[in-house]
């Protein structure tokens, strides 16, 4: 052992394989590598060497025992000149059973994690101190590991720090291009005509010019092919500059931030602690929201007050693309529902907007009972009027709503769409207004309900629990929806239940706002239980994949 000689002869792979798994053990990577690698090569080797001496036995060397022996012998003669004598010993048969799993790679993946960690961190303290030599010794060891690549060596503290600049510069240039393209957007309204009925004055042409001004928010929030805008485009990009930042500009970002949500929780908080964090210095110039946002939100204020004036006083339509008060919310999903493709979305209306729907419906409700004597298909302890005698009601619903959300019911349809991500399209097939009425003095002892079970696209057999997709059950229905307008009655709760129809999985409450959505097919049988008191209105709306079957009178209305 030790001589020059025998050093270069191949060293016993079990040996070498158990002092690397001492050195893994013992956290000491680059030894580790080493080890586990030489014992690796050193087993391919012998086995290389092996291969080289053995001459093929032929049947007449078997005859010959003593060729056998012979053979033997000169192998072991031969290979002698490659290998030391303790590793031409046979070895164990734990290590047989080691390399036979290739387990000396499972140790090996763990030691390259690491050293490619210690060679990250080797450089980078290197780059600090060039002098250091040993810290050059390390690099230039871990240089020459098989498994460990230039990649690696790799600056954090200079990496980190440039991330985060280059990301706030480039959030900075997100958020001077929105502003850019709103002001070249606003322009472009006063150069276009502005479309108005012949009879309007001046007043309404300035608010139609300061409305269109208004849309250029959405209007650059949308991406090119896509529907709907990207909601709080300009506060989310500040959002993430103000996370890019170091302190003094998250600060000032975060400032900018408030103007948008001034009691935002989360900003609050932030800014307390920015505050603790700076000390006293928090009302340097450098630390103040930035003058544009200040500008622009301002001018945006001013703009809605004037427009909302021209709403209630000149009879002038506008929907605000920005409404605080209109943020529509997942009241319930599948989990809560106990259901598959249920959902219950909250605020996609206004009090306000409600009592214009109900105040049409109200309207036209004196005309008269549309259900042939019966006062409704389904109970006769309440009145139903519904589409035949709201057909009226519904041009005028659906003029309303496209005043209201610029799409009318088709935002529904790209509401429910993006929360249930169809990969097909989806068209309108029905809307139905309907109000049902408890007749009063007919409640005691009710037992039945406002709307039985059923299945909207199939005809349910009770007892077997089939589902039969036929007429007269509207088959190509595929995902129905009810949009509530009032609570002030009592009863008629939306209910779901299992396939049994008798097992209720889940209750939806009506109110004002509130949009149930749920696939149309079997796994959501479902029902209204009894209006014991007053009058309760929604908007049924029944969507289709099948574009033949989207509703002509909609698009004729519309
Ligand atoms: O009004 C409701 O809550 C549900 C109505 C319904 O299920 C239907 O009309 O098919
Ligand atoms: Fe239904």
């Amino acid at each position: 052992v030790g001589s020059p000689q025998s050093s270069s002869l191949l060293q016993p792979y079990d040996f070498l394989y158990y002092s690397g798994v001492r050195a893994y053990f013992s956290g000491d990577w680059s030894r580790a590598a080493e080890l586990l690698e030489k014992s690796i090569e050193t087993k391919q080797t012998l086995l290389k060497v092996q291969r080289n001496y053995t001459v093929r036995d032929s049947l007449w060397d078997l005859w010959l025992l003593d060729g056998v022996q012979q053979k033997a012998e000169c192998l072991r003669f031969c290979t002698g000149r490659h290998i030391t004598p303790t590793a031409q010993l046979p070895v164990s048969t734990d290590i047989d059973y080691e390399f036979g799993t290739r387990n000396p790679y499972n140790f090996l993946q763990v030691t390259y994690y690491k050293l490619q960690k210690a060679a990250a961190a080797a450089h980078t303290y290197f780059v600090a101190n060039p002098s250091h030599l040993e810290m050059r010794n390390n690099i230039e060891k871990y240089r020459r590991m098989e498994g460990v690549t230039d990649d690696d060596f790799q600056d954090r503290e200079h990496e980190a720090s440039s991330d985060w600049t280059q990301a706030a510069e480039k959030w900075k240039a997100c958020v001077n291009e929105t502003l850019r393209l709103i002001e070249d957007c606003r322009v472009l309204c006063e150069v276009a005509p502005q479309h108005l009925p012949e009879d309007r004055g001046v007043d309404t042409l300035s608010l139609s010019l300061l409305s269109c001004r208004h849309y250029c928010v959405t209007q650059v929030a949308t991406r090119p092919g896509r529907i709907s805008a990207q909601e709080d485009h300009l506060p989310t990009q500040l959002e993430h500059l103000h996370i890019a930042q170091d302190v003094k500009g998250a600060l000032r970002t975060l400032r900018s931030l408030l103007m948008f949500y001034p009691s935002d929780k989360d900003s609050l908080d932030n800014l307390q602690l920015y505050y603790e964090t700076l000390g006293g210095d928090t009302e340097s110039p450098e630390t103040q929201p930035a003058q544009e946002i200040v500008s622009y939100v301002q001018r945006s204020l001013q703009e809605k007050k004037l427009l909302y004036f021209g709403v209630e006083n000149l009879d002038f339509s506008f929907t605000d693309p920005v409404s605080s008060d209109v943020g529509v919310t997942i009241t319930m999903d599948d989990e809560v529902m106990n259901g598959t493709n249920r959902v219950v979305l909250d605020g996609v209306m206004t009090e306000k907007e409600c009592d214009r729907i109900l105040h049409l419906a109200t309207v036209s409700a004196s005309v008269g009972d549309g259900y042939g004597g019966r006062r409704s298909p389904h109970t006769p302890h309440e009145t139903f009027e519904g589409l035949t005698v709201l057909r009226a009601v519904k041009v005028c619903v659906e003029k309303f709503l496209s005043a209201m959300w610029g799409g009318g019911i088709s935002a529904f349809r790209v509401l429910l769409h993006s929360y249930f991500r169809s990969p097909s399209g989806l068209f309108i097939s029905f809307t139905h207004l309907v109000c049902r009425s408890a007749v009063a003095g007919e409640q005691e002892g009710r037992l039945d309900l406002s709307h039985p079970v059923h299945v909207d696209n199939c005809l349910l057999e009770p007892g077997t629990n089939q589902c039969w997709k036929e007429p007269p059950a509207f088959i190509h229905r595929d995902l129905s929806a009810v949009l509530y307008l009032n609570d002030n009655f009592e009863g008629g709760e939306l209910f779901f239940t299992n396939r049994d129809t008798k097992t209720i999985t889940a209750r939806v409450k009506p109110s004002c706002g509130r949009l149930v959505g749920f696939s149309s097919g079997p796994v959501n049988p479902h029902g209204v239980t009894a209006v014991n008191s007053g009058r309760r209105c929604a908007l049924a709306l029944w969507f289709t994949k099948e574009k033949l079957y989207g509703d002509r009178v909609s698009t004729a209305t519309s």
